[in-house]
């Protein structure tokens, strides 16, 4: 069905709300004066913009009923923050239902001579420009509206009828605080005026007359190619200055008192709200990004300060509001699409948008969704209250059956309160990246046969219980290979003296007996092999040399410091093992969403997104270091977020992109 042939039935939905309307006007009476209108919100949901990305991840924003949405916390990720509005239009609505659902109401007031403004407000990229304009397939407000709008006045003012109706069209752009008229880009920054009855014009800015619809694009089509619009990190055709059209309707009457009315319409694509450590903006941008900032910022308070009734509305503190002034509040009738996006990337923008928007707001205590919002992904780590305690801890709080089950690291008795304390002192001196470093050798023992130790995102403290545990495995491990070496002493002196024995001795490790009388032989294989076999896969790849001593003065009770030794730590990794570690951090970077990103040790929120952002324009990353060039993440950072992580990748800590 062709465009045209689907906007009949709305004509005529919208000829009998304004014939009514006319009507309802007649009986009013020029001099009473309507009641304020309140600035009404409408939000609309776009779709995901790419499959994989619908795939892979959960949207952060649902939909409750046709006028509320929520919207995951991810401070608190067992809460949602539940938004109530005018209307909400989920990611399955149509430009047909946001007009016919939230503009055509508004435009009958133009035919009672007052204003009305629609305004699509939102993050750049979340679909405001589509919202407005759409495409020839989708055609969006702005089309409707005037097709809708010329229709009306023509049947109107045909003959016969008591008034006599015309539109003209006015296309203007303001950029960086500057009035630029799109129908005539010569003339240059236009000033903004108020007359004596408190109506705001524009001196100089062109109107045309319109009557079809082809008119309107005539003159349309080549204005809008003069908008400013740049790239950013998130929209390539970001559009960088708010797009005002402005469509007057005025009204003779045909027959005495010869009445006249205007109404004026003002349909505005804004500029993206922008937050500059996501868009990457520098010079230019930034300064654009600045003033559109600003002149959003001001609209909020304008808009704040009209639902609350204030005396004093700050219409003057921008070239937007100022603009607005005579329709936005008082008698005029306004609407402002929320356009929203549901990828994470845009969680914050979303809900700085409902935030600015929104006229209630309340939290609610469900979870978002179980199965899209991974606790992890949304808080930092949560974990079990075993892996809190730590080891030595855990043990305490175990049951007497789990305490019962030997392990290899039960031989190693735990350390007594005082040991302990002075390990951790030494181990809180220690550098933090030796630190990651031991851990990741921790995690390593534990994926080779020991219990897997916790985990990354510990606090400190418990990092420190954990690489206590370390350290006192070294030393069993120490302790136990000075046993088997006795052990083996032992039982070669003892051949020497029984060689009768040996043939009886079978050649393979036999299954432990488990009647009285066991000798000490099958119990020397049954401890000592295993921990063979796990040093010397260790140490085939990751070595933890002790280089010596270091002196260190240290303060002490008497008046003189004390001399103390330090040990010195030195690690040696196996080249293929750090390029191994290299290249998965290389895969992570560039295939990771910002959940695995985020699991990388010293990469937060913030960084991950930056990540995100800056693969997004400059394509994948074609070595670890190329981070640097990320705008927020230095060089000794990159250093740092090498060290934190190497290891533990190359050791096969972290699994590969999800
Ligand atoms: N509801 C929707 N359905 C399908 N595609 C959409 C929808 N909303 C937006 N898009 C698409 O998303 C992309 C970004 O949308 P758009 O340019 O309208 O964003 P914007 O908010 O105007 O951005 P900016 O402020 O940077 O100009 C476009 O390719 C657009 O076609």
């Amino acid at each position: 069905m062709s465009t045209e042939a689907k906007a009949r039935p709305r004509r005529r939905e919208m000829a009998a709300a304004t014939s009514g309307a006319g009507r309802c006007l007649s009986k009013v009476g020029a001099s009473r004066r309507p009641p304020p209108a309140r600035v009404r919100v409408a939000v609309r949901l776009r779709p995901f913009m790419d499959e994989a990305t619908r795939a892979s991840e959960a949207p952060c924003v649902r939909g409750i009923d046709s006028c509320s949405l929520e919207v995951a916390n991810w401070r608190k990720y067992q809460e949602t923050l539940k938004y109530q509005f005018d209307a909400f239009y989920g990611e399955k609505s149509t430009q047909q239902d946001i007009y016919v659902g939230s503009v055509q109401p508004i435009l009958r007031h133009l035919l009672e001579g007052q204003n009305a403004s629609v305004l699509a407000y939102g993050p750049t990229g979340a679909g405001k420009t589509h919202t407005m304009l759409g495409s020839p397939e989708q055609p969006g407000v702005i089309p409707r509206a005037l097709m809708d709008l010329l229709q009306i006045t023509r049947e109107e003012s045909a003959e016969g009828r008591p008034w006599d109706l015309s539109v003209t069209m006015s296309y203007l752009e303001i950029y960086q605080e500057k009035v630029l008229d799109l129908l005539d880009p010569a003339a240059g920054d236009l000033a903004i005026r108020e007359d004596c009855r408190g109506n705001i014009l524009i001196p100089g800015l062109t109107e045309k007359h319109i009557t079809t619809f082809s008119d309107f694009e005539q003159h349309f089509l080549p204005a809008s190619k003069n908008r400013v619009v740049g790239a950013t990190r998130l929209n390539q055709r970001s559009s960088r200055s708010h797009a005002v059209l402005l469509v007057k309707v005025g009204q003779r009457e045909r027959l005495a008192p010869f009445r006249q009315r205007e109404g004026k319409l003002y349909l505005i694509d804004l500029a993206g709200s922008e937050d500059n450590r996501r868009t990457g903006n520098q010079g230019i941008r930034l300064k654009e990004s600045g003033a559109i900032n600003t002149s959003l910022f001001v609209l909020g308070k304008v808009v704040d300060a009209l639902n609350q009734g204030l005396p004093r509305i700050p219409y003057r503190d921008s070239k937007l509001t100022r603009l607005l002034q005579d329709s936005l509040g008082g008698s005029a009738h306004s609407i402002i699409i929320a356009n929203i996006a549901p990828e994470r990337r845009f969680y914050q923008d979303t809900v700085s948008a409902l935030n600015f928007t929104a006229r209630s707001k309340e939290v609610i205590n469900r979870p978002f969704t179980n199965e899209s919002l991974q606790p992890h992904a949304l808080a930092p780590v949560k974990l079990s209250q075993k892996e809190l305690l730590g080891p030595s801890e855990a043990k305490k709080a175990k049951g007497p059956e789990e305490e019962s089950t030997g392990s290899p690291e039960s031989i190693a008795a735990p350390a007594s309160a005082s040991q302990k304390l002075s390990l951790l002192q030494k181990l809180s001196n220690m550098d933090p990246a030796m630190l990651e470093n031991l851990l990741s050798l921790d995690r390593l023992l534990g994926s080779q046969g020991s219990q897997g130790t916790p985990l990354l995102n510990t606090p400190k403290r418990e990092r420190m219980v954990l690489i206590k545990t370390v350290e006192e495995k070294d030393l069993e491990i120490e302790r136990l290979k000075m046993k088997q070496k006795e052990l083996e002493a032992k039982v070669l002196a003892q051949e020497v003296l029984d060689p009768k024995e040996k043939e009886n001795t079978p050649a393979t490790p036999q299954p432990l007996p488990s009647g009285p009388g066991t000798s000490a032989r099958p119990l020397k294989r049954a401890v000592v092999m295993p921990l063979q076999l796990i040093q010397k896969q260790a140490e085939s790849k990751i070595h933890i040399l002790k280089k010596g001593h270091k002196r260190k003065l240290e303060p002490s009770q008497e008046s003189k410091p004390v001399e103390k030794a330090e040990d010195c730590w030195e690690l040696q990794i196996s080249p293929e093992l750090l390029a191994h570690g290299r290249k998965k951090l290389l895969d992570l970077l560039n295939e990771g969403s910002a959940r695995d990103l985020r699991s990388l040790q010293l990469i937060g929120q913030k960084k991950a997104q930056l990540i995100l952002g800056w693969r997004e324009l400059h394509g994948p990353f074609s070595k670890v270091e190329d981070l640097e060039q990320v705008e927020g993440i230095s060089g000794k950072q990159v250093e740092s977020f090498l060290k934190a992580n190497l290891l533990g990748l190359a050791a096969g800590q972290h699994c590969g992109p999800s």
